[in-house]
């Protein structure tokens, strides 16, 4: 052929700056592009094999090869796929990598971030120039008779092509990096980015640093060699490595070829057939939680998993991962994993996967995803929503599979998964009707029960009230009180409670959430007759109320007096439900410079008539003590219900022994 020089329709001083600003937090990318074009080209060979278009030898065996040179500065990128005749590269590359980098460009070069397109699909080719000064291109086409090519640009707006020297069948891209990018080179980082985004491209990627020392063989290794020399072709690349390309091509799933990989010559460093691909039936629990280990790092075991595996109406394939929650920093934080065609795009996409699933830990392969639009495009698509529905109903599907037929490993599971479940109700209204039913609260006994349960054994005494505990420990007192009148409470300790109980009344007016601590009801007082006792009760809670006031300094303290049943109990604290969750509205918005108390005065003092103490005070309100024995009492009932201040605390405990030095006189 003729040396050809032409101009590329683009314009560096415009391209590169809007080039850099699209690719500034992941240049990395050309490193998936690259290969995804060279697998491309396999693809499309092996198609054309299929089809009858093309013979190939027996010995034939497709594979991308990467090869960096720390020292030249250069990456190759060498496939033995469907390769390119001149007038392709005319085609293909001159007009349409290049048009479409700079379609691509226009389109987007004015949005703002959150237009970017999922992963920067689209620039191909063209990316190599956000990190090479000069890239050429050697490729032979697998057309009978053609003759190849070269090609080469520096800077991707001129280029020059000519007769080349490539005598096998492919393409083989060179990149001489610029400046800046010289770190793609080390072997360590190019294999860290390949490793990102290509673990699982379909076909092998065998990755070699031309200046890495030859290692000495031993006799042994040596020996073994030469036994399967018969085997193996050897190929000497124009890097002057040798690079191995194993004969026998074993089969078109390429189990047996990972085998042979396995036990002679260099390995391929990717799996070519992720599990996600493969049927479920055919997947071993065993290689789930291999998988799981190899590709989240996660070495704490998932509690279990879902095979995603659909064909139609679109195409999906994934593993959801339960993770087991690590509870000592009660953090929920996921990672799904978006593959397109079994190449990496991205983690946690939003616009595709429901954000409740991000707590999960997962992989997702859906070719048919449209990933060269705007984000905000993906998330109007309703074929991207239909997606999204149909990962929420195989999660609500399996988890409620599992209630109805392992109810054992449901509730074992529960501490950990009930979290993913509440937030999943909170945030997708879809989901929360499929699980709305399967919802359990671990209760005072250690069971797993129902709201409907709940209700039914606690009617009489509880009513429409659902109590609940938040910590077992502080909230003690009261679950003993609770025990004793034979009144049952649930157990919600995490963060996501109480939204999540604040929606289940929205959800049914007929109950209300009241903790432990919220207030007495009836079932834990004697009756008090009208008239006489009426009258005195009225009295002490009079007197008491200005006592207590006038010891304590409190103005506004709320003071009851009621007749408990257990005379034991001397003074407890009880805190409005309502107000509470204001206030701890309050705390989590951190409107810490909000005054509390304009939600109403929460806390009531309640003070046992039955209780001798309490009728001592008031029978001697003048006496020396009594003054130390309300503060006493005060903060015993502040204790039962949360960690008194510093302060508090040091006054509490002087006066403690105050109190038994008086013990001792
Ligand atoms: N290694 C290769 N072997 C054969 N043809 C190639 C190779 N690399 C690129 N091409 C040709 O060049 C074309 C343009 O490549 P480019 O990467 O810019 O865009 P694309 O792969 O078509 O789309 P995109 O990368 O945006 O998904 C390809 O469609 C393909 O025909």
């Amino acid at each position: 052929m003729n040396k050809e020089h032409g101009s590329l329709s683009i314009n560096s001083e415009n391209i590169f700056p809007i080039i850099k600003k699209w690719l500034y937090s992941d240049h990395d990318i050309f490193f998936r592009e690259l290969i995804s074009n060279a697998s491309d080209a396999v693809t499309k060979l092996k198609k054309l094999e299929v089809m009858g278009e093309v013979s190939l030898p027996d010995d034939n065996r497709f594979r991308i090869d990467v090869i960096v040179s720390p020292e030249d500065k250069t990456i190759k990128f060498i496939d033995n796929g469907i390769g390119m005749t001149e007038d392709e590269v005319k085609e293909y590359i001159n007009q349409i990598a290049f048009s479409g980098a700079a379609a691509f460009l226009d389109q987007y070069k004015d949005k703002t971030n959150e237009e970017q397109i999922i992963g920067h699909f689209g620039l191909g080719f063209y990316s190599a120039f956000m990190v090479a000064d000069k890239v050429t291109i050697d490729t032979l086409s697998w057309k009978d008779g053609a003759e190849s090519v070269h090609w080469e640009s520096e800077q991707g707006t001129e280029f020059e092509m000519s007769a080349g020297t490539k005598t096998t069948r492919g393409t083989e891209i060179t990149l001489y990096l610029n400046e800046d990018s010289y770190e793609f080179s080390n072997e360590y980082r190019a294999k860290e980015v390949i490793e990102k985004y290509c673990s699982f491209m379909p076909v092998e990627i065998y990755f070699t640093n031309a200046n890495a020392p030859v290692e000495e063989k031993t006799t042994e290794e040596a020996t073994e060699e030469a036994k399967t020399e018969d085997i193996i072709d050897v190929d000497v690349d124009e890097a002057g490595k040798a690079s191995e390309s194993e004969e026998d091509e074993a089969s078109e799933d390429g189990t047996e070829t990972e085998e042979v990989a396995e036990d002679k010559g260099p390995k391929p460093i990717n799996n070519t057939h992720p599990l996600w691909a493969k049927h479920p039936n055919d997947c071993t629990e065993e290689e789930y939680k291999e998988f799981y280990r190899h590709v989240f790092h996660d070495y704490k075991e998932p509690l279990f998993w879902i095979h995603l595996n659909m064909d139609y109406p679109f195409n999906l394939k994934g593993i959801l991962y339960f993770p087991k929650l690590n509870t000592e920093y009660d953090q929920l934080e996921g990672t799904i994993k978006l593959y397109n065609n079994q190449v990496f795009i991205a983690d946690n996409i939003k616009e595709v996967i429901p954000e409740f699933l991000m707590l999960l830990k997962g992989v997702i392969d859906c070719p048919d995803l449209p990933l060269n639009v705007s984000r905000s495009a993906l998330q109007n698509d309703g074929f991207v929503k239909k997606i999204s529905d149909y990962i929420t109903k195989k999660v609500a599907d399996k988890l409620s599979g599992m209630y109805k037929v392992d109810k054992e490993n449901y509730e074992k599971y529960w501490d950990d998964i009930s979290p993913f479940i509440k937030f999943g109700c909170l945030k997708d209204e879809k989901f929360r009707e499929k699980m709305k039913e399967f919802i359990i609260f671990k209760n005072l006994e250690g069971k797993y029960i129902s709201i409907p349960e709940y209700k039914e054994a606690n009617q009489e005494k509880a009513k429409d009230n659902v109590y609940y505990v938040t910590d077992m420990q502080q909230q003690s007192q009261y679950i003993n009180l609770f025990k004793e009148e034979g009144i049952d409470a649930l157990i919600l300790t995490h963060n996501i409670d109480q939204p999540f109980i604040t929606q289940l009344e929205q959800q049914d007016e007929k109950t209300h959430f009241v903790r432990i601590d919220a207030d007495f009801t009836d079932t834990f007082k004697e009756e008090v007759k009208e008239g006489e006792e009426a009258d005195t009760l009225k009295t002490k809670t009079d007197t008491l109320t200005e006592l207590f006031r006038k010891v304590l300094n409190k103005e506004k303290l709320e003071v009851k007096v009621e007749k408990l049943k257990n005379a034991n109990v001397s003074s407890m604290i009880t805190l409005s439900e309502e107000s509470r969750r204001m206030q701890d509205m309050m705390k989590m918005y951190n409107m810490y410079g909000m005054d509390p108390g304009m939600f109403g005065n929460s806390e009531t003092l309640v003070l046992n008539a039955n209780n001798t103490l309490v009728n001592y005070i008031f029978e001697h309100k003048d006496s020396e003590n009594v003054p130390m024995i309300c503060e006493q009492l005060y903060d015993l009932a502040l204790l039962s219900h949360k960690p008194l201040e510093a302060e508090a605390m040091t006054k509490f405990i002087s006066r403690s022994n105050q109190i038994m030095s008086l013990l001792t006189e």
